[in-house]
């Protein structure tokens, strides 16, 4: 028989006695063990199966990643998957059980930081190394009077940070728990999205035991979780509870073989990636908000105000609702628009001028208005003057309108306005009046300022010509009418 020293005995005591006491009496026998992993399927070959498909179970390929510091971890291990969006994060701490003291939260604090700023990562798994912990709460080594310290001279409990920021997050934190997670362990993965156990895992609180006790989310999640009855038993007995009996709780999502355990939590991420990271998002809020408070709601209203910045009506929020009232028939306009209009109209001075003159003059007069605007751009290239510059007497200047008068109208026409260029500043409440004058829905009153000529009234009268004159002049535009 081996030697055994006083020393290994009392070690081996002191180890039995510590987990004892947690585990006896149990009220009840085991329960059977369940199937490790059940289903409940329907049916394994219905449309949504065969549409979406399994997920592969696959190993993953892991490389060391760190944060924009740069900063050597000593306490975690930060890697993310190669090809996959997933970050895996390790209490490395094995021989303490994986407890942490304050710097190996300052560590998962950095890491969970940088995971929930890379956009190729959308989802996080947190675990302890080996397989005898998740994690065992707060290193009870560095306990002191104010709060947990090591290399500094104060005390933190710097983990309700790390418990807020991982409800925070906004995207799914999967605890993947082997052997034990309590006290400030059972905590942390309480606070995750989700739970994925292997058979070996023990779940329970310490506090009372060991002088301590979290009355945060460590009490008001646990009774959300497990019911206020079970949450009480957990606290006030302090038991340990085997992976079927969490299971059974609703303290975890699934219990698998403890050799299965990182295949079967990365089937999990896989098929979260594969659905919308924003519907994940706001619904990870959502679930949270009541049991949040107002910084839940806050989360939730971010994540909306995020959605609504999306939308065309965030980013011009001045241009309010379309006028309610159809205009007349014959005012619906009809789309017509331009950077730059040259009224071409003819003038008394056009006799007086020189034969080159008028022979450049009928030249233009006969282009097209695509040849027009060819010639304006190329004027202004070539001699760098604007096209107001070439409007006449009238008043068109950027940002003008113009429209052009019915087809066939009598004079040269004081019922024809076009618009010229609109300038960025004016731009927006430009487009406020025109889609009042004209009930042009948003992207066509856009278009109308931004496009190639078009029509844009047909047949109006002078006063009412005069009217949207005034109306674009007032917001900025500057019109003219020929
Ligand atoms: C977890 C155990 C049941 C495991 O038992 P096992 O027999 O497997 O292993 P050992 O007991 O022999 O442990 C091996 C080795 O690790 C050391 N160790 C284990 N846990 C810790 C720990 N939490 N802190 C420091 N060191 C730990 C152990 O001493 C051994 O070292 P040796 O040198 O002797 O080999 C069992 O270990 C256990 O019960 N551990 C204690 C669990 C515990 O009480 N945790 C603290 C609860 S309080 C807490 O976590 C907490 C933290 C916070 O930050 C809070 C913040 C705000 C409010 C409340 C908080 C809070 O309550």
């Amino acid at each position: 028989m081996a030697d055994v020293s006083g020393k290994d005995l009392r070690t081996a005591e002191r180890r039995i006695a510590r987990i004892a006491h947690h585990l006896l009496p149990l009220a009840t026998p085991p329960p059977p063990r369940p199937l490790p992993i059940q289903r409940s399927v329907a049916s394994a070959n219905d449309s949504y199966r065969r549409v979406h498909g399994e997920v592969s179970t696959r190993e993953a390929t892991w490389i060391p990643a760190c944060d924009e510091s740069g900063k050597e971890y000593t306490d975690i291990i930060y890697e993310k998957a190669v090809g996959e969006g997933i970050a895996k994060i390790t209490i490395n701490r094995p021989d303490r059980r994986n407890a942490f003291r304050p710097n190996t939260i300052k560590e998962l604090i950095r890491a969970f930081n940088d995971a929930r700023d890379d956009s190729t990562i959308g989802v996080i798994i947190l675990t302890g190394k080996g397989n005898k912990a998740f994690c065992s709460g707060g290193d009870q080594a560095l306990r002191s009077s104010d709060g947990y310290a090591d290399f500094e001279s104060f005390g933190r409990l710097n983990v309700l940070d790390l418990q807020v920021q991982i409800r925070r997050l906004p995207k799914p934190v999967i605890a993947m728990v082997a052997g034990y997670a309590v006290g400030g362990g059972q905590i942390l993965h309480m606070v995750c999205d989700l739970t994925i156990a292997a058979d070996n895992a023990v779940f329970g609180q310490t506090g009372p035991k060991v002088g301590s006790f979290d009355a945060g989310y460590g009490s008001s999640i646990m009774s959300r979780l497990i019911g206020p009855k079970k949450a009480r038993e957990m606290w006030f007995l302090c038991r340990f509870y085997d992976a079927y009996e969490a299971e059974k709780m609703g303290l975890v999502n699934i219990v698998v073989p403890l050799e299965r355990l990182e295949l079967e939590t990365l089937k999990w991420c896989r098929e979260i990636l594969r659905n919308s990271p924003m519907a994940i998002r706001v619904l990870k809020s959502a679930l949270n908000a009541v049991d949040d408070g107002h910084a839940g709601l806050q989360e939730l209203g971010g994540n909306a105000t995020l959605v609504f910045y999306g939308t065309e009506e965030a980013m011009h929020p001045a241009l309010g609702l379309p006028p309610f009232r159809p205009l007349p028939k014959h005012q619906v306009p009809l789309p017509l628009f331009s950077r730059r209009i040259i009224p071409l109209t003819p003038s008394a001075a056009t006799a007086a001028a020189s034969p080159k003159i008028v022979e450049l003059g009928s030249l233009i007069a006969n282009l097209t208005l695509e040849e027009a605007r060819s010639l304006l751009d190329h004027l202004q290239d070539r001699l760098g003057v604007s096209v107001a510059t070439f409007s006449p007497a009238a008043a068109a200047v950027a940002p003008g309108t113009a429209t052009d008068a019915a087809a066939g109208a009598p004079a040269a026409s004081e019922e024809k306005t076009e618009f010229d260029d609109v300038s960025s500043n004016a731009r927006i409440a430009t487009i406020k009046v025109i889609r009042a004058l004209t009930n042009l829905a948003l992207k066509e009153a856009k278009d109308l300022i931004e496009g190639f000529p078009k029509k844009f009234k047909e047949g109006v009268s002078k006063e009412e010509a005069k009217e949207a004159k005034k109306q674009l002049e007032e917001v900025g535009a500057k019109i003219s009418i020929v």
